[in-house]
C-alpha cells in the first residue's frame, strides 16, 4: 500500500480576492482522516483542491502520485459535496445507473455501491422520499462508485443526528478497512474522536496533525476542542 495517497506542497488559494490557503503542506494517508475546523477556515476549499476543482494560485496537490484532478484520477476519487447530487425523482438504484453510467462503469457498480452503504432494501425507493441519513448514504454510494481509492467526504453528517452520524462513521471505517483511503471533514468537533488520524485546520493553516490520543497528549488535555483551543492560544503567544 502506499503510505501518501494525498501530497499538498507550497498550496495557495485565493477565494472573493482573499487568500483562503497560503502555502500549505500537508500528506494525507491511508485510514479515515478527519479535516475538522470551524466554519469558514478552508476545509472545503482544500477537499476541492485535493479532488481538482479548485483553481489554485500555486503550489502543488498531487493524489496517488498524480497532478490532483487529471485524467487517471477520474475514477480513483470519490467525492461527495456538501451539496446533494442525487436526483430527487429517480429511485435510489435509477440514480446509481445513472451516475455509473456517466462514469463509463457497468450497472453492476451501482448494485455494489448500494450494499456498501447498506441500502439494499431501499434500491427502489424514490430518493425524494428519503430520510436526511439515508440521503447521505446515496451521495456516499455515488461517491464510492467503481471502488475509489480515495474518498472525499465534504460534511457528510452535517445535520444528522448522533444516531445516524455515529453508523456513518463506522461506515467510513469499513470502507478504509477495504482499501480506500477516506478524508472527511466536519466542523462538529466531537467527530473528532472518531478518525484515524486528525488534521485540525485554522484560518487555512493545518495547526495539528496526527492520531486524536497523540493531539490530546500534546496539549495535556482531556478532549479535542480543547485541544484546539489550547493551539489556537499558543498560536497567539
Ligand atoms: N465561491 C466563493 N467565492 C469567494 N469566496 C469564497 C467562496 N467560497 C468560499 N469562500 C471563502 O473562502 C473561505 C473558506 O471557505 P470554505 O468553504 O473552504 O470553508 P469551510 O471551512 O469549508 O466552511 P464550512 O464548514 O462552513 O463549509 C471563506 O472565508 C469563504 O468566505
Amino acid at each position: 500500500m502506499m503510505n501518501s495517497v494525498v501530497e499538498v506542497a507550497a498550496l495557495r488559494v485565493v477565494r472573493g480576492g482573499r487568500p483562503v490557503i497560503d502555502g500549505l503542506d500537508l500528506v494525507i494517508g491511508a485510514g479515515v482522516t478527519g479535516l475538522l475546523g470551524p466554519s469558514g477556515c478552508g476545509k472545503s476549499t482544500l477537499l476541492r483542491s485535493i479532488v481538482g476543482v479548485q483553481r489554485v494560485a500555486g503550489g502543488t496537490v498531487t493524489v496517488l502520485g498524480e497532478p490532483a484532478g487529471s485524467g487517471p484520477l477520474r475514477d480513483r476519487v470519490g467525492y461527495q459535496t456538501q451539496s446533494s447530487s442525487v436526483y430527487d425523482d429517480l429511485s435510489v438504484l435509477e440514480n446509481l445507473r445513472f451516475f455509473a453510467r456517466v462514469l463509463g462503469l457497468p450497472p453492476s457498480a451501482a448494485h455494489d455501491a448500494l450494499l456498501a452503504v447498506d441500502l439494499a432494501r431501499h434500491g427502489d425507493d424514490v430518493a425524494g422520499r428519503l430520510s436526511g441519513g439515508q440521503r447521505s448514504r446515496v451521495g456516499l454510494a455515488v461517491a464510492l462508485l467503481g471502488t475509489p481509492a480515495l474518498l472525499v467526504l465534504d460534511e457528510p453528517t452535517v445535520g444528522l443526528d448522533p444516531v445516524l452520524r455515529r453508523d456513518l462513521w463506522a461506515l467510513f471505517h469499513r470502507i478504509a478497512e477495504q482499501g480506500t483511503a477516506v478524508l472527511v471533514s466536519s466542523h462538529v468537533m466531537d467527530e473528532a474522536e472518531r478518525c484515524d488520524t486528525l488534521l485540525l485546520m485554522r484560518e487555512g493553516r493545518i495547526i495539528a496533525h496526527g492520531p486524536p490520543a497523540d493531539i490530546k497528549a500534546a496539549q495535556g488535555v482531556a478532549d479535542i476542542e480543547s485541544a484546539f483551543l489550547a493551539l489556537v492560544e499558543e498560536g497567539r503567544r
